[in-house]
């Protein structure tokens, strides 16, 4: 399933972490609508074209989660383009992406190239630090954050990222009744169905990552609870 508008539920890989293909197995026959690619952590070329070959063996779409310009590969279905709107520094809203484009803007097809408004809230995790997230957000910041991104750029998709911890559903709850055409991605500390489902409430799209590496039992119940 190539049209975003219809996921509801996606794996993020980290190909900076090991799988065995029995486990890349199950998850890429989990019946879940994609699996992302990424990570903030020592992503290089090599491993990210290591994981999406395995990945192409099965029918799944599989997109790249673009961290660094140098990890840039062809063969992904798609290519989601963060940036944090939530940053204090223009790097990891603009500049980085200005910097891409300059290079890549003759070769590039837009088409594949979606862009995610991120809003960082776990300031703990290692994507709050790297990128300087301001992370100590009243719900109406997080609010007004989702609706510049929805009225203001158009943006495709707005996620709420907690990558390491469960989220306050209540801020998901109201950030998805701002929001009528983005899609509304929630990501951070799932790790049983009960939680995939209380999430899968309200997010459009539930992101599942870090469980797959601890308890990939309890991973693949994910996505039977959103579906
Ligand atoms: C040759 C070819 C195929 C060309 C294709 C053209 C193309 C796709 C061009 C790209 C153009 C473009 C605009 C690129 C952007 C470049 C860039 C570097 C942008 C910055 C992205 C950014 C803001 C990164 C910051 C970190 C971040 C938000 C990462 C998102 C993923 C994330 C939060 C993962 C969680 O990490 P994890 O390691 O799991 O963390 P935990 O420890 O907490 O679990
Ligand atoms: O790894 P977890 O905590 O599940 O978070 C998923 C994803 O939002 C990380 O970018
Ligand atoms: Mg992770």
């Amino acid at each position: 399933m190539y049209d975003i508008n219809e996921w509801k539920h996606v794996f993020k890989l980290d190909p900076d972490k090991v799988i065995s293909d029995e486990d890349l197995e199950k998850i890429c026959e989990s019946g879940t609508d994609g699996i992302i690619v990424g990570g903030s952590d020592n992503i290089t070329e090599e491993n990210v074209l290591n994981l999406m070959s395995r990945i192409r063996r099965y029918l799944i779409p599989c997109v790249l989660e673009v961290s660094t310009a140098e990890s840039i590969i062809p063969g992904f279905d798609l290519y989601f383009i963060p940036t944090v709107l939530n940053s204090r520094s223009t790097k990891w809203m603009i500049d980085l992406h200005h910097e891409a484009v300059k290079e890549y803007g003759e070769i590039m097809n837009w088409d594949e190239l979606i862009v995610e408004g991120y809003c960082i809230l776990n300031p703990d995790c290692k994507a709050a630090a790297l990128t300087d997230a301001n992370t100590n957000l009243s719900l109406d910041d997080v609010t007004a954050y989702a609706r510049v991104a929805e009225k203001m750029y158009q943006l495709p998709i707005f996620y709420l990222e907690y990558s390491g911890m469960l989220g306050d559903l209540a801020v998901v709850e109201q950030t998805k009744k701002v929001l009528t055409k983005t899609k509304l991605f929630y990501g951070g500390g799932i790790t049983s169905a009960e939680e995939a489902n209380r999430f899968a409430q309200f997010a459009d799209v539930v992101v599942v990552g870090n469980v797959i590496y601890t308890d990939l039992k309890a991973a693949l119940t994910t996505v039977e609870a959103v579906k």
